[in-house]
């Protein structure tokens, strides 16, 4: 990856918004070469000042990115350099963003002058970006009319992603998009193992917190707050998760008990683990319904893996389960020695996806992502899927899920095994939920888009 300049602060003052746009532009220029905007925030400095507004700026730029992007090419008759052209993709979102923070526009234009104006490197282009954004804001309604037939300004979504929704979902496309452009809600998952959910929401409302209860254990924020400062984050009484991610738990487990014999401890394998919030989802729920489990916590990336470890100290966990770095795909590698002869009651399979429900989340994933990635990642899921059924007993449980919207990763995956394996039956519906709770019988009222299908292995 190429070097790229890093944002400069002075750190001894409140941050002013010239540095905010430094760094939000040299973060969506790290994001236009391929890293995620996750990653790039990771590496800024976490005690400076600038760093809020940077991300929360950076996150806003992605969001508008498609517009953006587009009234650049009409505003300069050639490609203007990077970072020069991200200076300008971010300066016009914080002209265009109607709820953002806002700013009177000659202080947007100054601002971002003055960035350029800090460093030898870019000032020579301090005239040329002034030129470009006095002429938007003289000619704004003109310049936006004329990008109204490009699919991507209008909607922030590269093309062949929008064509993606709207075959998917034809008479939802436009308003899943619009969803996944908004800013999603906080919402935790009380760790019920620890506390009970109501009492957790009335130590919420003392601290002066609005919540309100969603599904089984979960609570919903009304406003987004540092997850660090509310009741009970270091003993472990909650964890983030979104509440269509809550439903995992209760559908693979809940008709599984069913069976159970005292003595044996049902065997569950959750193949794609890491960073490990249904893991502990299933614990918790174990815990609370009485259920005796024996869970194996499975994830390919080493690094990724040893997140479960550490969430699951926090929650107070720690040696309640058995965690394995392997490749959930090449059962031939670990059946042996992870299983030791023995065959699974249940599997989730929280399959690696393309992650298009949850793009409100990581607005950057739809400009990362390739068509290609697409074919890869279906493929990858069909294999695992094939290879985990073969570990399941006869009448065990798997439940595939993945946080997307693209029915080749969802229904689709789900009737193609469902036609290749006579052993296999599915429970109940496929559950398809769209960001923003837009499907027919919403779960709660707001939620990311995911995916649940559940499969039974006959006797
Ligand atoms: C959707 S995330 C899982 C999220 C997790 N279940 C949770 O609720 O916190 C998918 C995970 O699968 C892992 N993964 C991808 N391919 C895998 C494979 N072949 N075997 C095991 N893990 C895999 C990824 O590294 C990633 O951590």
């Amino acid at each position: 990856m190429p070097m790229t300049a890093q944002p400069s602060s002075s750190h001894t003052k409140a941050p002013s918004l010239k540095e905010q746009i430094e760094w939000a532009a040299l973060g969506l220029q790290r994001v236009a070469q391929g890293q995620s905007a996750r990653d790039v925030v990771t590496t800024w400095p976490t005690a400076s000042p600038v760093r809020p507004g940077a991300q929360a700026l950076l996150y806003t730029a992605l969001r508008h990115w498609g517009q953006t992007r587009a009234v650049i090419a009409l505003l300069a008759k050639k490609k203007p350099q990077p970072p020069i052209d991200m200076f300008l993709a971010v300066a016009l979102t914080l002209l265009l963003e109607p709820q953002g923070v806002s700013y009177a526009p000659f202080t947007v234009v100054n601002q971002t002058v003055e960035a350029l104006r800090r460093s030898k490197k870019w000032q020579a282009q301090a005239g040329f970006v002034n030129a470009c954004l006095r002429r938007f804001l003289r000619e704004r309604d003109t310049l936006l009319s004329a990008i109204d037939g490009d699919v991507a300004a209008r909607t922030n979504h590269p093309a062949w992603w929008v064509e993606c929704v709207r075959q998917d979902h034809p008479h939802d496309w436009e308003r899943i998009l619009e969803a996944s452009n908004a800013r999603a809600p906080l919402t935790l998952r009380v760790n019920v193992a620890r506390i009970d959910r109501d009492a957790y929401l009335a130590l919420l409302t003392g601290a002066g917190v609005e919540a309100i209860p969603v599904l089984e254990a979960g609570v919903m924020l009304r406003k987004a707050v540092d997850v660090r400062d509310l009741p009970g984050y270091a003993q472990g009484w909650f964890s983030v998760q979104d509440a269509a991610a809550q439903r995992a738990a209760a559908l693979l487990l809940g008709g599984c008990g069913r069976s159970q014999q005292e003595s044996q401890p049902l065997l569950i394998l959750d193949a794609c683990a890491a960073p490990g919030g249904k893991t502990a989802h299933l614990l918790e729920w174990a815990a609370a319904h009485q259920l005796h489990i024996e869970l194996i916590a499975m994830e390919v990336d080493a690094q990724r893996a040893s997140r479960i470890a550490d969430n699951m100290q926090r929650l107070g966990f720690d040696g309640q389960l058995q965690v394995e770095v392997a490749d959930a795909a090449n059962t031939g590698s670990w059946q042996q020695p992870v299983l030791k002869g023995r065959l699974l009651d249940a599997v989730l399979l929280d399959a690696p996806c393309s992650a298009s429900g949850i793009v409100r989340r990581h607005p950057d994933i739809r400009w990362l992502r390739r068509p290609q990635d697409l074919d890869a990642l279906v493929s990858i899921q069909a294999l695992i899927l094939k290879n985990l059924w073969a570990l399941l007993k006869p009448g065990g449980r798997l439940l595939y899920c993945t946080c997307s919207i693209f029915h080749r990763e969802g229904q689709d995956q789900i009737r193609q095994f469902l036609a290749q394996h006579a052993d296999a039956t599915q429970v109940g519906e496929l559950l398809q939920l769209l960001p923003g709770g837009l499907e027919a019988m919403p779960l709660v009222e707001d939620h990311d888009g995911f995916f649940y299908g559940l499969l039974q292995k006959a006797s």
